[in-house]
Parts: structure tokens; sequence; C-alpha cells
């Protein structure tokens, strides 16, 4: 038998996944670390947390079965998108990691969009958006121009990890393509746009295609891990494609809807389908010829995560059972879930989070079901874009932390009026980058046998009720209003609260 180890660096978690041939989850572990808030609308983390987790899963996963890791024939990673982590010359972390939840860079979208001018959209093919690497380097150059003039490297964040793992620096299409700093037609760095915004293309570290195999697990590495010296590693890719590949959807027309940290509507197309004016995103997947639309909606789990530590709730079962209980639109409360600005398809880093029609009936249960409510319809509006966009869906798989309650689940279906499958196991992003491993050590001849191979889904399907459908129809019109009307206010509150 053989297996193959994913790692998914998350941006709550990090989680280790073994699978064997026949695509069945063998052993599973995982270890969290935070997102530091140093300043209103920041977002960083430290390398060496992600480390130190990696360190503990596989640690966790030696004690439970040794065995197992001696037998692990590839590794491949799946990485939180967009961040940004600097190397000098000597390879150590000049400062934090700079995530893709940050929504300090405002400014410098304005002022990218103005140097580019028409050329942003024809080259980047995206909108430029906070807490994605091309801003974020331009902040760094104008509030730590020293730390930018030691910088040798910029590395998304998995790539980080496998470079402790390897000690080779590179990184894939899929996470290229969504640092706004590659020029997708032309398969490279984008030269031109580094020119006109004064950043160094040297600093870019080479790619390739995601099943590549990139070096091997180092003597040091392996001391440290636990793990054999030598074990292949693969390039990874960017978590949105992991994901993707980990539930099946390898063909045009193939949608994911993730809650995880954030949230995305994720949709595979036979070719680019770019309109930045909706705040989609047009990415590379595992190779320069794959490519998906996605919207991507900045805080979907993470509300959760920050109402359930105010509320100090704990016990997910308790939760969804209390939501569960209270009926849709939670009484008329309704929640914008822009905790740390918004991506799809607000565009907006200027903007925080709102309660809308609290009352005396509020209580505990309401505000989980409205963050819940409030995040599928943010969900739903990047699903509105992306359709908009021209985007073809033939079926919808659920995905994601969030997947794991059933009345988040069923409040997907019934706010995209879509039937949804799920699959058989959890953790679909390191479960791909497994499955990518495998491919590039040749166990399967692409991506398409390994997942006709490995992926089974759950004989139930999700399917949307209609009155419940109309009845959100009517919440999901508020929302929108709500940010619509008051958008200027929300703004000009978000700005007072950061000054
Ligand atoms: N049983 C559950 N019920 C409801 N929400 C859950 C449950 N388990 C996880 N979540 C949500 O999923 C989020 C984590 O999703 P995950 O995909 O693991 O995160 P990441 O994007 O960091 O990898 C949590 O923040 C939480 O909001
Ligand atoms: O920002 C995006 C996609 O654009 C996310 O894919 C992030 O990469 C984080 O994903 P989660 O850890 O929240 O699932």
């Amino acid at each position: 038998m053989s297996y193959f180890m994913g790692i998914d660096l998350g941006t709550s978690s990090l989680k280790a996944v073994i699978i064997n041939e026949t695509g069945t989850v063998v052993e599973i572990s995982g270890s969290s670390y935070s997102v530091i808030c140093r300043k209103n609308g920041y977002a960083e983390q430290e390398p060496e947390s992600w480390w130190q987790a990696l360190k503990a899963a596989i640690g966790a996963l030696k004690k439970k079965n040794p065995q197992i890791l001696d037998a692990v024939a590839a590794i491949g990673f799946s990485g939180q998108m967009h961040g940004t982590v600097l190397l000098d010359k000597e390879y150590q972390v000049l400062r934090p990691a700079i995530i893709h939840c940050d929504a300090r860079t405002e400014d410098e979208v304005r002022e990218i969009y103005r140097l580019l001018g028409a050329e942003a959209e024809k080259i980047l093919m995206n909108p430029i958006a906070t807490g994605i690497m091309l801003p974020t380097l331009c902040w760094v150059k104008k509030h730590e121009q020293k730390i930018l003039e030691k910088t040798k490297y910029t590395l998304l964040p998995k790539d980080y990890l496998r470079f402790r793992m390897t000690g080779t620096i590179g990184t894939d299409y899929s996470d290229a393509s969504a640092t706004l700093a590659f020029d997708m037609k032309k398969g490279k760095w984008a030269e031109r746009v580094l020119e006109k915004v004064g950043l160094p293309v040297d600093i870019f570290p080479p790619f390739g295609d995601s099943a590549m195999i990139c070096g091997a697990m180092t003597e040091e590495a392996a001391r440290e891990l636990g793990l054999k010296k030598g074990i292949p590693v693969v390039l990874g890719g960017a978590d949105q494609v992991m994901q993707s590949i980990g539930c099946g959807a390898v063909s045009p027309g193939q949608a994911t809807a993730n809650i995880g940290s954030g949230g995305q509507i994720c949709i595979q197309t036979g070719e680019a389908e770019a309109n930045p004016k909706l705040g989609i995103n047009t990415f590379q997947g595992y190779a320069r010829d794959r490519w998906y639309v996605m919207g991507a909606m900045t805080s979907a789990g993470s509300s959760l995560r920050w109402l359930n530590q105010i509320l100090d709730q704990k016990d997910y079962d308790e939760i969804n059972k209390q939501v569960s209980e209270i009926k849709p639109g939670s009484d008329g409360l309704i929640f914008l879930p822009y905790l740390s600005g918004e991506r799809c398809p607000r565009l907006n880093g200027d903007i925080s989070g709102v309660f809308w029609g609290l009352s005396y009936l509020t209580d505990r249960a309401r505000l989980t079901r409205a963050v819940m409510e409030g995040v599928t319809y943010a969900m739903r509006s990047c699903l509105d874009a992306c359709k908009k966009a021209g985007a073809e869906i033939y079926s919808m798989t659920a995905i994601g932390g969030g997947n794991r309650s059933e009345p988040w689940l069923q409040m997907q279906a019934d706010m995209y009026n879509v039937e949804l499958k799920t699959t058989l196991h959890q953790e679909q992003a390191g479960y791909g980058a497994a499955m990518i491993a495998a491919v590039g050590i040749h166990y399967f001849p692409d991506i398409q046998t390994a997942s006709k191979e490995m992926i089974r889904y759950k004989d139930r399907i999700i399917r949307p009720r209609k009155e419940i459908h109309e009845c959100y129809e009517e919440y999901y019109r508020l929302y929108q209003e709500i940010y619509e009307k008051g958008q200027a206010t929300l703004e000009a509150v978000t700005r007072l609260g950061r000054r």
C-alpha cells in the first residue's frame, strides 16, 4: 500500500492528512495558531508558529502511528493564499507575515490603480484588494523601507514552510497568480507592473506546476519533524485549488463553496473569465492552462470564531443545536461580516462589521444564527458575482470547517438555491495536497485519474427548500441595502476607529 501526506497551512490551524492509494484517510492531525492583530485592521502571523504547528501535528501522528510516517511516499502542500513572508539573504524571516485578511493597504490599492491606469485590468485580470502580496509589498516599501531593502525573497505562506522542509525556494502557478504581481497571460512575474510600482522583480521566487517535485526532506528537517530524510516534496498549491482537487472539482462547471476562516465560491472554468469590476478573481489552477473564477469573502468561519470567543461558547454541537432552534432570519437580525473589510463584491478594506436589528429578543442563539446567516449572505453575493461574470455551474460541493455544521449546510442550500454535495472525508485541502503529491511521483498519471480513484461523496444531497429560500431572498435584499445605503457612514466610522 502507498501513502501520501498533504499539509494544509490554514488561517487558523495546520492540518496534516495521510491518505492511502485508494483515497482512504488513514491519519489526520492538526495544530492551531493565532492571527495577531497589533492594530485595528492588521492581520499577521509568525512563520515560526506555522513550523511549530507542523512539528506538533506530525509529532502527534508519530505517537499514534509511527509506521505510517515511515511509509509516506511523497508530500504535498496547500496554503492560505496571498500572504507575504519576507526573507533576508541568510533566509531569516524579516518581520511577521502579513496575511490575506489584513486590511491596512487601502491607500496602496488606490495608489496602484493610479500608477497602472488601464493596464491594471489588462495585465492583472483581477481587482486589486487589501491583504494581497502586491499592495502589501507597496506598504512595506512605504512604511518599512529598510525591511524591503534587506529582502532577498518574498514568499507565500506555504512556500516558506516547504522551504523549511526542503531548503528550496519556489512557488507554483496557483499561488503566484494570486499575488497580483504575476502576468498570467505571459506566464511570468509582471515586470511592467513591478517597475511601475517600484518593486524589484528579483525578490520573487521561481515557479512551476503544483505537481512538480521541488526537493526532498533535508536531514535537518527530518530530524526536527521525525520524518524520513529524502521524501520527495511537490510544490503544492493555493488552498482554493488544493481543496477543489480534494473534493473532485477538477472540470469546468464544477464548483466549491468553502466556509473556512475565509469563505469562497470557486468555479472551475475552461479559460480565464476575468471581470475585476465585479470583485471576482480569475486565477490559475494546478498548472498554467488550468483556470478558475472565485468570489472570496474575508471573514467567514472567523466571524463565528470571533463571536464564540466573546460569548465564551466552545461546544459546536451545542452551538449548532441552539442555532437550529431559531427560525431563518433570526427574528429580524442581520449581520454584515466585514470584521476586516471585505473583498468580493465590495472590494472595500475600509469597512467593518454590523449587527442590524438588535432587540430585547436578541439572545446568544439569535446572535450566533445571525452571524452564520450574515456569512452565508456574503457567500451568496460571491456566487451572484461569479454568475454575473458568466461562470456556469453544473455541480457544487460544500467544504471547509463550517460544513461540519448541519444548520450551516442547509442555510447554504436554501440561500444559494442549489443542491449541495459533501465528501466522505473532511479536510479537503490537505487531502488535495496529498493527491497532488501522488501525481507528482507518477503514482497516478494525472489529477483526473487520481480524482476518479480516490474521491467519494456522501449519499445525502442537501436540497434547497422553496419556502425558506423565498424568506431568505427578502433578507438578502435587505442585507445588500444596509451596505448600499450605509456605505459612506460605515467607512467613516471604520476610519475613525482606526485613527
Ligand atoms: N462543528 C462546527 N460547526 C460550526 N462551525 C464550525 C464547526 N467546525 C468548524 N467550524 C467553523 O470552521 C472554521 C474553521 O474552518 P477550517 O476550514 O478548519 O479553517 P481554516 O480556513 O483556518 O483552515 C471555524 O472558525 C468555525 O467557524
Ligand atoms: O483568501 C483566500 C482566497 O482568496 C483564502 O483562500 C485564504 O487563502 C484563506 O483560506 P482559509 O484558511 O480561510 O480557508
